[in-house]
């Protein structure tokens, strides 16, 4: 797979940079500029900043490549920009790749209805370097629990992503906590949500759907 990353300098281009060795990286972007090597990417990866959303979906129109974007803090009008490019190749979308909380956001949107009286909040835990909260696994947890909670953040030393959705009511308290031990899960998530995407028809996917398909086709 021939592939483009956007946010190549960051932590998280790094690491996709250390998943992806079997692959060929041909264009990079970051705040220093772009690079290419002249050839078309199969795929774009997108670990960046919101800002950058512009030019990712240009270079992928460019090259009629697929998308595959982490990047947190979309909003509204972002959202509608990956649905468009959607029109065209496949976009797979997602806060988070790790199997754990695609897992756990298929519990909350199954379970959730036998807490509906009950308290809930999030509480989530990132590196000191992290620059957006909430974090963007946490709207998602919130938004697969068909309700709106308070959620708290916590910016402390290298944690790479802590999450904890707990309920509670007078007698009980149910919580489930997810704990990235290591970027990289976030990086082999994102390669196999990539090998997806280079082939699949156009369309807006989840990583959970991702998931999903290969669980289908075992
Ligand atoms: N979905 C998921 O599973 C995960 C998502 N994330 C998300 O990925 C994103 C990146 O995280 P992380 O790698 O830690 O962040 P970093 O700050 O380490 O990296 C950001 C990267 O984007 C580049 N960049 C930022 N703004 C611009 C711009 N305006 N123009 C060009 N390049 C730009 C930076 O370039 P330079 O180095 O030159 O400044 C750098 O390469 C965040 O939104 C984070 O929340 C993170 C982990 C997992
Ligand atoms: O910035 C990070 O580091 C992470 N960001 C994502 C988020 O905002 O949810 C995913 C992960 O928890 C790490």
């Amino acid at each position: 797979m021939r592939y483009g990353l956007v946010g190549s300098t960051g932590r998280m281009g790094q690491e996709i940079q250390k998943a992806f060795v079997d692959h060929t990286l041909c264009l990079t972007v970051n705040y220093e500029g772009s690079w290419s090597d002249g050839g078309k990417p199969d795929v774009i990866m997108d670990f960046s900043n919101p800002s950058c959303l512009p030019e990712t979906v240009r270079l992928c129109r460019e090259h009629g490549a697929a998308l595959v974007i982490g990047t947190t803090g979309l909003k509204d009008g972002d959202f509608e920009m990956l649905r468009e490019l959607a029109r065209q190749v496949a976009v797979v979308q997602s806060y988070n790749f790790s199997i754990g909380i695609n897992a756990l956001k298929i519990i909350l949107a199954n379970y959730s209805k036998f807490f509906e009286d009950w308290d809930l909040e999030i509480v989530e835990i990132h590196h000191n370097k992290k620059k957006d909260a909430p974090s963007g696994t946490a709207i998602m947890l919130q938004n697969a629990t068909g309700r709106p909670c308070p959620m708290h953040s916590l910016r402390i030393g290298g944690v790479p992503g802590d999450h904890n959705v707990i309920f509670s009511n007078e007698g009980e308290v149910l919580s489930f906590n997810h704990r990235a031990i290591s970027r990289s899960v976030f990086a082999y998530g994102a390669l196999r949500a990539a090998e997806f995407a280079a082939t699949a028809k156009p369309g807006l996917y989840s990583f959970e759907e991702v998931l999903q398909c290969s669980l289908k086709k075992s």
